[in-house]
């Protein structure tokens, strides 16, 4: 880098900013521009397809630079920080006017992925959290966070790392802040789990001006992460912190808890496959009407109720809204004109409301009357003494009412957004103004009567102000002298009076103070609602709350959803229950409900059938009956009662698991060590064909261990799914294990899978029926039920403990003597028992047909083959 003083004095000042954020792209005002230099014009104009260009900067080789007009800059912002990166607003802080040498310039804003606020970043139905995270020595973490646009923040304490991050991932933080002596083993974990915008802030003092958001924290643990949130907040925002919520701390365990992965394999929020809300449990129940309350809904979803009481009050509400259907309607109706309070209070705080928003939240408010009558009309103890809980804010609502236009503009800077009557000094501008005009269109018809030329006029220009205009073809018709010539056009001239002048200047004069005050009475406004804050947040709350139960209503009524029931005793009784979301998507005609029945005596439910019968909608629909239940929404059943869980764990095998490399194993022993590790005996576990990543023995015995291990030592309610039909035995040995099956019949020679959940388990022979209808070659099929035979009367050979891999294999057979002819379905291959042959052998009869879908077959076939052939080739 050359020498800072070799540079001009602008791109040494520029330097000297950008040294204060050298992770962020600074954007660095001249004149309409945002110009960025260096390293940041380089990958700005890469990352959003701008043009690159150079300007002298006092050094021989020119600068890189490329800038965004100021009036679009907001676009390129939104996609820089879509794409997970920091933007340093520079502006000039000083008049140019008044600035002696190079204008000043400060960094007024950063905006960074948590701390966006441009409506356009955010997404109205989810929360934009930021966080911040603290370890300790004892390995427990404290983790805060906060969403700046509608002013909820939080707290928590982690006993481990590993909750540390599953908690940053339920939360989805956008950003999380750090310690700048972070450990990088977790920035990297953040990393791989999606979130990459990691920012750094040491200080941890309590600030007095924390003091209100602080006040509810007790311990030390959680202040220190809040205080880093907020500094960071303070650092990068540069202002108020006004509209933030008292922060709240909260326990994880206080809920229903689910680590990403089993939300992510039960499709919460979005599908495994394609990562769409579309097919996801939010998107079945997405009939919230307000933004905030789908929000609300999402963090619902994320921590079901572990609360009998709270969850009942839920349910009793959810069943009063069905009832009534007709109130239901109008409340919805009602909640349509009820904009995005939360966020609406958010911007007055953060100072970037403008005229239209506080007419939305005046006419969201205007609502809140008719919904608590509407509620009242409903007649039922505990929605009354909701409703009278309502605050409707009357006196904001009055004052918006008396003081903004209906059709108030989006700027405030332009005025005439103020109600007449509102402001004596306003309305005395605005007299003056309007009489000043009606003067100047009164002299116009009086100037015409005077000089008799019809066609003169009175107009008015930014330049010139207001003038009498007379075309040339009737200057003949002017008194020489009479007014003062200005302008000459082609067609006219243009003159003025001092009268004229006058009463410009009135008129002006008043228009720009009662700009000016517009502007400052706005403020005053916004200053008086920026007091009522907390008010508004409640209301928000509760009107959000009201909106996610009218939505359970409606779906629950829509779809047939049952109330649940609970008990103390872990029974799981479901009787005719559906998975919700595979109802939805298919024709609920076609959905095959069925029942699940655990007791004390049954904890384990071991699901065998064929392929795509039906075995992973099957556990899954009870894991979602169970986070419907206790969010509080009915469920899809004819009948449920069921436990209140502490915690779901799933282990179920996406489609691309089928490929079973070693990493994707490793996943699945993790998992099944995590749930295995945390499980209680009020947890709910999912096993979905545990083992399959591995050779047949190796999984086997690896799942028949886990069941045992389940079973005795755990006794949580477990369904395990699995292929190994040889597991079905184990009801001889495990009490409380029940085998249940999906059914499925051959009708015309097709497997004709029936859906429906049986007693026992199931027929062994459809994996090589299966293999049958999908057309692989007869001689396959043959040898394969020569095989299941051999296998069923207790042939088995002793694997080798390391599975012979192909390339292995193939070299000892290679450095054999030759093997004639090798037919893999021929007699050659068992009577010549050479050590190849027997090599090839044992690899045919380690394949399970059972367990392979047509699919693997074939792949099995090809890979069979490929050796054959190499063989051949290497004689
Ligand atoms: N109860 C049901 N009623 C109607 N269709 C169902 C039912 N259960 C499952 N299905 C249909 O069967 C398909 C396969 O189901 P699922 O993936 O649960 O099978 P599986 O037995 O777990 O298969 P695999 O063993 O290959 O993983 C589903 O996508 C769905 O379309």
């Amino acid at each position: 880098m050359p020498d800072m003083k070799t540079y001009t004095p602008m791109i040494q000042q520029y330097l000297k900013i950008k040294a204060e954020v050298p992770d962020a792209f600074l954007f660095f005002r001249l004149g309409d521009f945002y110009e960025m230099f260096f390293d940041d014009a380089l990958k700005a104009s890469r990352e959003l397809e701008i043009t690159l260009t150079a300007r002298d900067g006092g050094v021989e080789e020119k600068i890189p630079m490329c800038g965004v007009p100021y009036h679009s800059a907001a676009g390129y912002i939104e996609q820089l920080i879509d794409k997970g990166f920091k933007v340093a607003i520079c502006e000039q802080t000083e008049d140019p006017t008044h600035a002696k040498g190079i204008v000043k310039r400060e960094i007024v804003q950063m905006i960074t992925p948590g701390t966006v606020m441009d409506s356009r970043s955010l997404e109205e139905k989810e929360n934009h959290y930021l966080a911040a995270v603290t370890g300790f020595d004892d390995d427990t973490y404290s983790m805060a966070h906060l969403d700046l646009s509608t002013g909820e923040s939080k707290v928590t304490i982690l006993s481990s790392k590993d909750e540390a991050i599953h908690e940053l991932v339920t939360i989805q933080a956008r950003e999380v802040v750090l310690a700048s002596d972070a450990d990088e083993s977790f920035v990297k974990v953040l990393s791989d789990r999606g979130i990459r915008s990691i920012s750094y802030m040491d200080d941890t003092t309590v600030e007095s001006t924390f003091s209100t958001i602080l006040s509810e924290l007790k311990q030390d643990k959680l202040q220190l992460s809040m205080a880093r949130l907020l500094h960071y907040v303070q650092n990068t925002q540069k202002r108020s912190l006004d509209h933030l919520q008292q922060a709240s701390a909260y326990q994880v365990d206080a809920f229903l808890r689910m680590d990403p992965n089993s939300k992510r394999n039960l499709e919460l929020t979005e599908t495994i496959r394609g990562n769409s809300k579309k097919g996801s449990l939010v998107w079945l129940l997405d009939e919230t009407i307000t933004a905030m309350g789908a929000r609300m809904m999402r963090r619902w979803i994320d921590r079901p109720l572990i609360n009998q009481k709270q969850i009942e009050e839920r349910h009793s509400i959810v069943e009063v809204l069905i009832d009534r259907y007709f109130e239901r309607a109008e409340l919805r109706e009602r909640l349509k004109e009820v904009y995005d309070l939360e966020r609406l209070a958010g911007r007055v705080a953060f100072g970037n409301v403008n005229p239209r928003d506080l007419v939305q939240l005046k006419k969201s408010l205007q609502q809140v009357p008719a919904i608590k009558e509407t509620l009242l009309s409903m007649n039922d103890q505990k929605i009354t003494e909701d409703a009278k809980k309502l605050d409707p804010c009357s006196d904001i609502a009055d004052r918006l009412e008396a003081a903004i236009i209906e059709q108030a503009p989006l700027v405030i800077k332009d005025g005439n957004f103020i109600k007449d009557c509102f402001n004596e000094e306003l309305d005395q501008y605005r007299d003056a103004s309007r009489n000043g005009k009606k003067w100047i269109a009164e002299l116009e018809q009086k100037e015409r009567e005077k000089t008799g030329i019809r066609s003169l006029k009175i107009g008015y220009n930014r330049v010139f102000g207001y003038y009498i205009e007379v075309t040339k073809s009737n200057l003949h018709a002017l008194p020489e002298g009479m007014y003062d010539r200005k302008q000459t056009l082609t067609n006219a001239e243009r003159f003025i009076t001092p009268e004229l002048k006058e009463k410009e200047s009135l008129i002006l004069q008043a228009e720009e103070r009662s700009i000016d005050l517009e502007y400052s009475l706005f403020q005053g406004l916004r200053e008086e609602i920026k007091q009522e804050i907390p008010r508004l947040q409640k209301l928000a709350q509760e009107i959000s709350r009201l909106d996610v139960l009218q939505c359970f209503a409606t779906i629950s009524e829509e779809r047939h959803y049952s109330k649940p029931a609970f008990n103390h005793e872990r029974i799981i009784h479901i009787s005719e229950g559906r998975h919700p979301v595979v109802e939805k998507v298919m024709d609920s005609q076609e959905y095959v409900p069925n029942d699940c029945q655990m007791d004390e005596s049954c904890e384990m439910l071991l699901i065998t059938g064929p392929n795509m019968s039906g075995k992973s909608t099957y556990m899954r629909q009870v894991a979602l009956t169970s986070i419907l239940a206790q969010i509080g929404c009915f469920v899809p059943a004819a009948n449920a009662n069921l436990p209140i869980f502490d915690r779901i764990f799933t282990r179920i095998g996406a489609a691309d698991d089928l490929v079973s490399g070693q990493s994707t194993f490793m996943v699945e022993m993790l998992e099944a060590r995590h749930a295995i590790a945390h499980a209680t005996q009020n947890s709910l576990v999912l096993f979905d064909e545990i083992g399959r990543g591995t050779s047949t023995y190796d999984g086997m015995a690896l799942a028949q261990a886990i069941i045992e291990y389940v079973h005795d030592r755990i006794g949580a309610k477990t369904l395990f799914s699995t292929h190994y039909h040889e597991l079905t035995s184990l009801d001889q040995e495990l009490s409380k294990l029940a085998n249940v099956h999906v059914s499925a019949v051959e009708q015309n020679g097709h497997v004709v899978f029936l859906h429906k959940i049986k007693e026992g388990p199931a027929d062994k022979s459809y994996g090589i029926h299966v293999a049958q209808l999908a057309d692989l070659p007869k001689a396959l099929i043959g040898r394969a039920n020569e095989i299941l035979v051999g296998l069923e009367s207790g042939y088995q050979r002793i694997e080798p403990a390391v599975e012979l891999k192909n390339k292995e294999l193939a070299s000892t057979i290679n450095e054999e003597a030759s093997i004639g002819q090798l037919s893999l379905f021929g007699e050659e291959l068992q009577p010549k028992k050479s050590k190849k042959a027997d090599a090839l052998y044992r690899e045919m009869a380690k394949i399970n047909v059972m367990e392979m879908t047509p699919m693997e077959a074939m792949n099995e076939l090809y890979r069979l083959q490929k050796l054959a052939k190499s063989m051949n080739e290497s004689k």
